[in-house]
């Protein structure tokens, strides 16, 4: 679905051997080096470290809330804006990541998560901003870190909480990225779609753990892989299912087998009036 053009010459290289590349993470993956390479010689580290340690108002808890959903046996719902995605495509052709976040609010949905990557989900960091201001939800910032830049950007532009993709990173990156997060009071969402990324997740302190349903190379989202890791993970950690829930009944069938939250976009935003769709979702209508 790739379908921005440059005049970086960095970026345009990187542009024309995405076409070469077949896997999506992989070329996500390209694109975002390039690109936080390209903003941090703009704003060099020292500087977003600054911005990012000066920021006086505390993060709002985002892990808090799901224990909290969980000691009282109720579902959280992290519920996603996003304006398109690789597998979708565009989802929302009039997206207002301010009006959805009050209607998710709401409708009674946990936390928020946001999309800021911008070339396969056309998100910016604006969109983060503007949702987080217009609601009280805890906000996860949906990109793809890779970088310290990137997470002292994080908690530059609000976020309270940040994913980390075990496939897209090596376990001593995955390792200090969750540290600074931490230090910047940052929680941390570690996503894992098989055996092995699981066991490096658990080596890691955190303690959200995401099971991505989606394979992020066919793009193909199966909840079989919920079915498979959720046994796995120990009972001090909390299972968050992602990707390619639907109904009710899929969020009953993960409750089941142990997960407490759910992360959900596009079969929310999909629908007219994303508010009813969660209160839906949650069998609260
Ligand atoms: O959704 C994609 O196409 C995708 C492609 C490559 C990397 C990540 C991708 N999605 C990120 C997600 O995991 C979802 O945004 C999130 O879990 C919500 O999933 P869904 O409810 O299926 O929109």
């Amino acid at each position: 679905m790739n379908e921005v053009s440059s005049t970086d010459p960095v970026l345009d290289a990187i542009l024309q051997s995405e076409n070469e590349v077949s896997d999506v993470l992989e070329q996500i993956c390209a694109r975002t080096r390039a690109e936080t390479q390209k903003r941090a010689s703009v704003k060099p580290l020292k500087e977003i470290a600054e911005e990012a340690k000066n920021k006086k108002t505390p993060t709002r808890g985002f892990a808090r809330v799901l224990k909290e959903k969980m000691a009282k046996k109720q579902m959280g719902l992290i519920a996603e804006c996003k304006k398109a995605s690789p597998s979708a495509g565009i989802i929302r052709q009039e997206y207002d990541p301010a009006m959805i976040a009050v209607q998710y609010e709401n409708a009674g949905a946990s936390c928020l998560s946001v999309l800021t990557e911008s070339a396969y989900f056309y998100g910016n960091n604006e969109d983060l901003k503007v949702a987080k201001e217009a609601c009280s939800l805890p906000v996860l910032r949906k990109d793809f870190i890779l970088e310290p830049w990137q997470v002292y950007e994080s908690r530059a532009i609000d976020a309270d909480c940040i994913l980390i993709i075990m496939a897209a990173l090596k376990d001593q990156e995955a390792a200090e990225l969750v540290e600074l997060a931490t230090c910047l009071e940052l929680d941390v969402l570690v996503e894992v779609h098989n055996e092995q990324e699981l066991n490096r997740a658990l080596a890691l302190d955190v303690s959200l753990i995401g099971i991505n349903n989606r394979n992020l190379r066919t793009l193909k989202t199966d909840i079989a892989v919920t079915q498979a890791l959720a046994p796995l993970v120990p009972p001090d950690r909390i299972i968050v299912s992602e990707s390619g829930l639907k109904t009710f009944d899929d969020i009953h069938k993960v409750q089941s087998i142990g997960a407490s939250a759910v992360l959900v976009g596009e079969s929310l935003l999909s629908q007219q009036n994303a508010g009813a769709a969660v209160r839906n979702l949650l069998g609260l209508e």
